[in-house]
C-alpha cells in the first residue's frame, strides 16, 4: 500500500485517527497522499461509503476517482469523491426539506442569477446586476442574510443592495432554486441549526479528505468543522503559495486557524517535487520568492536539470499563436512526449484563447478549451434545453421554471410561488399542479388562465415534436417555435450590447442546425453531417438525447487533444509541455485599467492582488513536467488600437536563475530552517519571559 510514497507521505497516509494537515509545495504529491489515504482507510476497515474526498473542480474529482479506481478497484465507486458544491447538493437533496426546499430544486448559473437580479432590482443593465451579484455573494459567504446585510450596511448603496437581496431571495424560494453560494451556506445552516441532521452527517463521515485546502473560504471552513465534529477525523492538503481564489473569498486564515481550532493537529511537510525538472522548479521558486511565507519551504527535484525555460517574444498575438503552434510541432518531432494530450497552453483570461484556437484549427491540431464556458453550458443553450426537457418530462420542475420564465410570459413570481406551495402540499409536480381542479382556491382566475395557456402550449409542442421527422421539418419547426416564444427579442432585450445578443442568437442558430441534422435527411448546407442517409428520427427523440450531452463533455477528458486552459482552471493538473502565454505587464500580473488615482484602499489591495497574481504565475509554471515556454508580445490590442506592451515582471524574476543556477535548494532549505528555528526559539523565549501560554503544534507565524 505504501509503495510509491516517500516517508513523509507514508506518515500522512498512516495517520488516521485525528486531524492532519499536509502543507507542501506544488508537485510534491499532496493529491497522491489523498488517493493513497483513501485506500489505506479502506484497508483499515473504514467503510468506503463513509469516506469523503473533497476536490476543487469537477474535473479534479473525475481524475481522483480514476486514480482511486486504479488503486482500490470497484470500492472506489462507493467513496464520495466530489467538490464542496456537489457535497452541498447531496446534503440539500437529502435534507433540504428541513429548510423548505423540494428535493427537485434547481441550481442557478451565473446568467440566471443576473437575470433574476435585473428583475428584482428593476434594471435592464447587466453590469449593475453583476455588481449586486458580487456583493450578495460576498455577504452570503460571510453567512449574512438580507436582513443582517441591511443592518450592517455602511452606505446607501449597500442598503439598496441588501433590499434587492431580500427580493432576490424571495424569487429563489418561489422558483425552488438555489445559487452557488447557497450550496455551501444552506448545508452549513442545516448542520448548525438542526441537531438531528448534524448527528446524521457526522455519523456518516468516517474520514474527510480535502484537496487544495488553501482555496477554501470561511463558510467552507465552518461546514467542514461541523461535519467532522469533535473527533476531527480529516486530512487537509494544501499549499499557501497556490492560493488563487482570494477574489472569491478564499482565505489563508483557514490555514492559520487550523492548529488553533485543532490543538492535536498533525502537520506534515513534503519537500521533494516529483513533477518537474530542476530548471522549471527553480523558475517557480524564484517567482514565488518575494511573497511572504506562512512557513519555510523550498522544493527540490531529482529529475535532473532538463531543458532551460524558454522565453519567447512575439510581435503580436497572432505571431505569438503561430510560435506556439510551431513549438508544439517541433516538440512533437523531437520529444519523447508527443501525444497531443502532452501539451497545454495556459493563459490569464478566457478571451486570450480565441487567437490560439484559430491558429490550432489552421494547423489542424485537435484541442479543447477548459475552464471557459462549454457551448452546451451557455445560458441560451440551456434555455432551449430547459424547454426540451419539459416536453420530454413534464414533471421536471427546474425545466418548468426555466421555460415558464424564459422568455417572460406574464406569469410572475407570486403566481409561481403559490403554485410551488400548492404543488408541495399535494405532492404534485408544478406541471401537474397547474391543471389541478383545486388550484382556483389558491390563486386568481387570470393567473390560472395564463398557467393553463402555458400548459396547453407545452402539450401542443410535445405533440408536434413527436411527429416532426427529418432535418428540414425539424429546422422549420424550431424556427417557428423560436418565433412563437419571441426568443430573439428576449435575447436582444436582455443584453446591453447588440453584438453580445447577436452572438447569442448565432449560438442558438448553430444549435438548431445541430439538432435538426440529428433528425436525419439533409439540411440545405449540410456537408459535414454524420447521419446515415435515409434514417429519420423525430425531433422529440433527438431532444431526448440532449440529456446525454453533459456526459459527452465529460468524456472529452480522455481525448487526445491539446489543452487550452485558464491558469485558474489548471490548478492541480500537469502536462509534459506547457506554454504560458500573454506574459505581459497588465495581463499577468493583471491590472484593472481604472486602478490609478483611486483612494488608499485600492492601493492596499494592489499589493495583495500582486501577491495573488504571483501565486497564479507559480501555479502556471509548476504545471510543467519537462518543458516550459513563457511568451509575451511587443504589441497588444487595446480597444481597437495596437499599443506597445512590456514583458511581465515575472519573466525577469524567473531569469534570476543565472546567479542561483547552481545553488542546491536543499542547502537553501537548511539555512531557511535554521533561521526559522532561531526565530521560533526567540519568540518562545520572549513569550516565556512575558509568561504567555504557547499554542501547541503551530507553524511559525508569517514573516
Ligand atoms: N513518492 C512518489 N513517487 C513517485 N511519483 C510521485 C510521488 N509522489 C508524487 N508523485 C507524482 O508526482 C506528480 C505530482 O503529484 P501530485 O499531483 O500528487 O502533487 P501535488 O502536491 O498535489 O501538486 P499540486 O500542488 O500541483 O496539486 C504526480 O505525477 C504524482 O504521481
Ligand atoms: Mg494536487
Amino acid at each position: 500500500m505504501s509503495s510509491g510514497l516517500n516517508i513523509s507521505q507514508q506518515e500522512a497516509v498512516n495517520y488516521m485517527h485525528g486531524p492532519c494537515l499536509v502543507l507542501a509545495g506544488a508537485g510534491s504529491g499532496k493529491t497522491r497522499v489523498i488517493t493513497h489515504k483513501i485506500a489505506r482507510l479502506i484497508q483499515a476497515g473504514v467503510e468506503p461509503a463513509r469516506i469523503a474526498a473533497i476536490t476543487f473542480t469537477n474535473k479534479a474529482a473525475a481524475e481522483m476517482r480514476e486514480r482511486a479506481r486504479g488503486l482500490i478497484g470497484k470500492d472506489a465507486g462507493k467513496v464520495l469523491i466530489c467538490t464542496f458544491h456537489a457535497l452541498g447538493v447531496r446534503m440539500m437533496r437529502q435534507d433540504g426539506q428541513t429548510l423548505g426546499l423540494k428535493a427537485q430544486f434547481s441550481i442557478l448559473d451565473s446568467d440566471d442569477v443576473v437575470r433574476i437580479l435585473k428583475d428584482a432590482g428593476g434594471t435592464t443593465d447587466a453590469a449593475t446586476a453583476r455588481t449586486w451579484q458580487w456583493t450578495i455573494s460576498k455577504w452570503k459567504n460571510m453567512g449574512l442574510n438580507a436582513a443582517q446585510a441591511e443592518a450592517q450596511a455602511q452606505d446607501d448603496n449597500e442598503r439598496i443592495t441588501a433590499r434587492i437581496m431580500a427580493r432576490y431571495e424571495e424569487r429563489l424560494t418561489a422558483y425552488q432554486s438555489v445559487d452557488f453560494d447557497d450550496l455551501i451556506g444552506m448545508p452549513l445552516k442545516l448542520m448548525r441549526d438542526h441537531e438531528d441532521v448534524r448527528a446524521k452527517w457526522q455519523k456518516a463521515m468516517g474520514h474527510m479528505l480535502v484537496d487544495e485546502y488553501q482555496d477554501t473560504n470561511a463558510t467552507q471552513y465552518e461546514l467542514l468543522k461541523w461535519m467532522v465534529g469533535e473527533r476531527g477525523r480529516f486530512t487537509a492538503v494544501g499549499d499557501d503559495d497556490q492560493s488563487i481564489y482570494g477574489w472569491r473569498g478564499a482565505t489563508l486564515d483557514n490555514l492559520r486557524k487550523l492548529p488553533v481550532d485543532y490543538p492535536s493537529l498533525k502537520v506534515i511537510k513534503l519537500e521533494q517535487n516529483y513533477r518537474s525538472t530542476s530548471a522549471i522548479l527553480r523558475a517557480a521558486n524564484n517567482v514565488i520568492g518575494p511573497n511572504p511565507k506562512l512557513f519555510p519551504k523550498t522544493l527540490f527535484s531529482e529529475l535532473g536539470e532538463g531543458e532551460p525555460v524558454r522565453v519567447v517574444d512575439a510581435d503580436n498575438e497572432q505571431h505569438e499563436a503561430e510560435r506556439a503552434v510551431a513549438r508544439i510541432q517541433s516538440l512533437r518531432e523531437n520529444s519523447t512526449h508527443k501525444e497531443w494530450r502532452d501539451f497545454a497552453i495556459l493563459y490569464r483570461a478566457n478571451h486570450q484563447a480565441r487567437v490560439f484556437e484559430q491558429a490550432l484549427r489552421r494547423a489542424q491540431i485537435p484541442y479543447k478549451v477548459s475552464g471557459g464556458t462549454s457551448f452546451f453550458d451557455r445560458a441560451e443553450i440551456r434555455d432551449l434545453c430547459g424547454w426540451f426537457r419539459l416536453w420530454i418530462n413534464n414533471d421536471d420542475d427546474p425545466a418548468f421554471l426555466r421555460a415558464v420564465t424564459t422568455p417572460k410570459r406574464g406569469i410572475g413570481h407570486t403566481t409561481l410561488a403559490s403554485l410551488g406551495v400548492f404543488a408541495t402540499q399535494y405532492k404534485l409536480s408544478l406541471f401537474e399542479a397547474l391543471f389541478s381542479s383545486s388550484l382556483p382556491s389558491v390563486m386568481p382566475k387570470r393567473a390560472i388562465e395564463s398557467l393553463h395557456e402555458f400548459g396547453r402550449y407545452i402539450n401542443d409542442l410535445e405533440y408536434r415534436a413527436r411527429h416532426c421527422m427529418g432535418a428540414q421539418n425539424a429546422r422549420a419547426f424550431l424556427d417557428d417555435w423560436l418565433k412563437e416564444i419571441e426568443y430573439e427579442k428576449h435575447l436582444y432585450d436582455g443584453e446591453d450590447s447588440e453584438q453580445a445578443a447577436a452572438s447569442r442568437w448565432g449560438n442558438v442558430m448553430e444549435f438548431c442546425d445541430w439538432m435538426a441534422q440529428r433528425c436525419g435527411g439533409q439540411l440545405q448546407d449540410d456537408a459535414g453531417s454524420d447521419n446515415v442517409p435515409g434514417e429519420q428520427r423525430s425531433l422529440l427523440e433527438v431532444a431526448q438525447t440532449i440529456s446525454l450531452i453533459s456526459t459527452l463533455s465529460e468524456r472529452e477528458q480522455d481525448q487526445n487533444v491539446v489543452t487550452l486552459s485558464t491558469l485558474h482552471a489548471s490548478k492541480g493538473l500537469e502536462w509534459p509541455h506547457v506554454m504560458l502565454i500573454g506574459c505581459n505587464e497588465g495581463l499577468l500580473p493583471f491590472k484593472l485599467d481604472d486602478d490609478e488615482g483611486r483612494q488608499q484602499k485600492v492601493e492596499e489591495n494592489t499589493l495583495e492582488r500582486l501577491q495573488e497574481e504571483r501565486r497564479l504565475m507559480y501555479v502556471g509554471i509548476t504545471r510543467a513536467q519537462r518543458s516550459l515556454a513563457v511568451s509575451w508580445t511587443k504589441k497588444r490590442k487595446k480597444g481597437r488600437e495596437m499599443v506597445a506592451a512590456r514583458p511581465s515582471r515575472f519573466i525577469t524574476e524567473m531569469a534570476l536563475d543565472k546567479t542561483t543556477a547552481k545553488e542546491d535548494p536543499r542547502e537553501k532549505l537548511k539555512a531557511l530552517r535554521a533561521e526559522f528555528a532561531k526565530r521560533a526559539a526567540d519568540t518562545a523565549a520572549a513569550a516565556a519571559a512575558a509568561d504567555t501560554p504557547q499554542p501547541t503544534g503551530t507553524t511559525p507565524a508569517s514573516t
